[in-house]
Order: C-alpha cells, then sequence, then structure tokens
C-alpha cells in the first residue's frame, strides 16, 4: 500500500504543467526527494489518465490526484470510479458539495478498489481554497471570517466519514483541537520565507505549517519554478529536518 504518511516525507509536489514531458522531468527529478507527486486539473485537463501513467513511474511516489470533483453525488461517484484505476493514494472533492456527495465519493472509492484489487484512496475535501480571503469569501456569499467556514467544512468532512481535508496552513492548529490527530490535514498556501506568494492569499513557511500539525504540505511553484527543482526541495526537506 502507498505510504501517505506524512511523518516520513510530508512533502507533496504539485506537478502544474501543461507540457507532458516537464512533467516527466519534474516526476523523474523528484522522485526520491519529495514524499508525492501530485497531480491536478491543470496536468489531468491536458493528458488525461495516459498522462498520469506515464509520469507515474514505477518507481514514484505517491500520487495525489487533486481533481476537486464538485457534483451531485451520483457524477462525483462516477467520477471516483473512473480514477480509481490510477490507484491514486489520495483524491479530493469539494466539501460544498455537501454530505451525500462526499459519502457517494467514499463508498465509490472503497468499492472500486475492492474490485480492482488496490488499496483504497484516501478521500479527502477541500475547505475554502488557499487563493480565497475573508472579502473573497464574502463576495461568494459566505459570511466571513474564512476560519469559521473552514472549521465548519472540515467537521462536516470527518463526521461523513472522510479522510481528512485540504486547508490552508494557517487553519491547522484550530482544525487539529477541533478534530484530533486522525484526520489528514494537507496544506497548500506553502511558501518558503524566499518565496513569493503568488496567487496564494492564506499562506505559511512549511516549517509553520508542520509545527502547526499539518499531515501533508503541498508546495507547487517554489520547487518547480526554481531552475533545480530536486535541488528546492531539498532546501525545503533539509530546513524542515533542521527544526524541533
Ligand atoms: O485550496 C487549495 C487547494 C489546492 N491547491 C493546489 O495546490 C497547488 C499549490 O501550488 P503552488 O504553486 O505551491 O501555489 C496547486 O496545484 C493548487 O491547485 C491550492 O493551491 N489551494
Amino acid at each position: 500500500m502507498p505510504d501517505t504518511s506524512a511523518l516520513r516525507n510530508p512533502v507533496f509536489v504539485a506537478v502544474d504543467t501543461l507540457d507532458l514531458a516537464e512533467a516527466r522531468a519534474w516526476s523523474a527529478a523528484l522522485t526520491g526527494v519529495v514524499g508525492g507527486i501530485k497531480l491536478g486539473l491543470t496536468f489531468f485537463s491536458a493528458h488525461g489518465a495516459a498522462g498520469v501513467r506515464a509520469v507515474m513511474g514505477v518507481d514514484a511516489p505517491p500520487l495525489f490526484l487533486d481533481l476537486k470533483f464538485h457534483d451531485i453525488p451520483n457524477t462525483v461517484a462516477g467520477a471516483v470510479r473512473a480514477v480509481a484505476p490510477l490507484a491514486p493514494a489520495i483524491i479530493n472533492v469539494h466539501a460544498t458539495g455537501g454530505r451525500a456527495m462526499m459519502r457517494a465519493a467514499l463508498d465509490a472509492a472503497g468499492d472500486e478498489a475492492a474490485r480492482l484489487h488496490l488499496p483504497t484512496p484516501k478521500v479527502i475535501a477541500v475547505t475554502v481554497l488557499t487563493s480565497l480571503d475573508d472579502p473573497d469569501l464574502e463576495a461568494t456569499g459566505v459570511a466571513p471570517p474564512v476560519l469559521s467556514q473552514v472549521r465548519r467544512l472540515a467537521a462536516l468532512s470527518v463526521d461523513a466519514g472522510l479522510d481528512g481535508v485540504v486547508c490552508s496552513p494557517r487553519e491547522v492548529a484550530v482544525l487539529r483541537a477541533d478534530l484530533g490527530t486522525a484526520p489528514l490535514l494537507v496544506t497548500p498556501g506553502v511558501r518558503p520565507d524566499t518565496a513569493l506568494a503568488q496567487d496564494q492569499k492564506r499562506i505559511t513557511t512549511p516549517a509553520q505549517a508542520l509545527r502547526s500539525g499539518a499531515s501533508h504540505l503541498v508546495i507547487g511553484r517554489p520547487i518547480t519554478g526554481a531552475a533545480d527543482p530536486a535541488d528546492a526541495a531539498r532546501r525545503i526537506l533539509a530546513d524542515l529536518e533542521s527544526r524541533p
């Protein structure tokens, strides 16, 4: 079974590119360095399941297939069944899809993995995108602060039986206190001190995210945008190891 334990290596690199050759090169360079590879909407929309297979070599670390499904329960269940043969370690849905949709995703993931004799993927839910702040949330019709909405959706996700949530590292400490040690708390919005925030609005450093209780850190452009992605990832990991 793929090891999704964050304690061994918490960093999942976000491979966000339209270019298949570039994705393969990053994956090869980062295999053995990072704890996992995250493929999301950019890559999957361009290359689909065949692209995922091309990027995930035999030695590749666990796959987080970040497709953020958000639809009615029957449709999400179908999408989950469709990606199950790719053997992702983690898949996700939007928590705002509601309890029945999250249950449908969970059930489909378990049933299809069993049918295919594959390990069951962890199913987690996105709470509030890390690119949103309080005014952005309010503009969507949801009352701020973001933290309240994150707590509400995280509680709903765990109550629905999901394995954890995607949140910003800024919410992790509160969610650990709310939910305990079991749920995966997967955090994008992670930026080393020297990196630009870019379109991320709720960020912390990798060390702060881990110290707060994140189980997995999703880091994309600070690694893939570097001249030497493997070196950038090693620096982040060395920094994490050097801190108590
Ligand atoms: O709330 C969310 C959910 C998912 N993401 C994804 O994580 C990576 C972050 O990449 P960076 O380059 O480190 O910003 C990206 O693939 C997003 O789709 C997120 O950022 N926030």
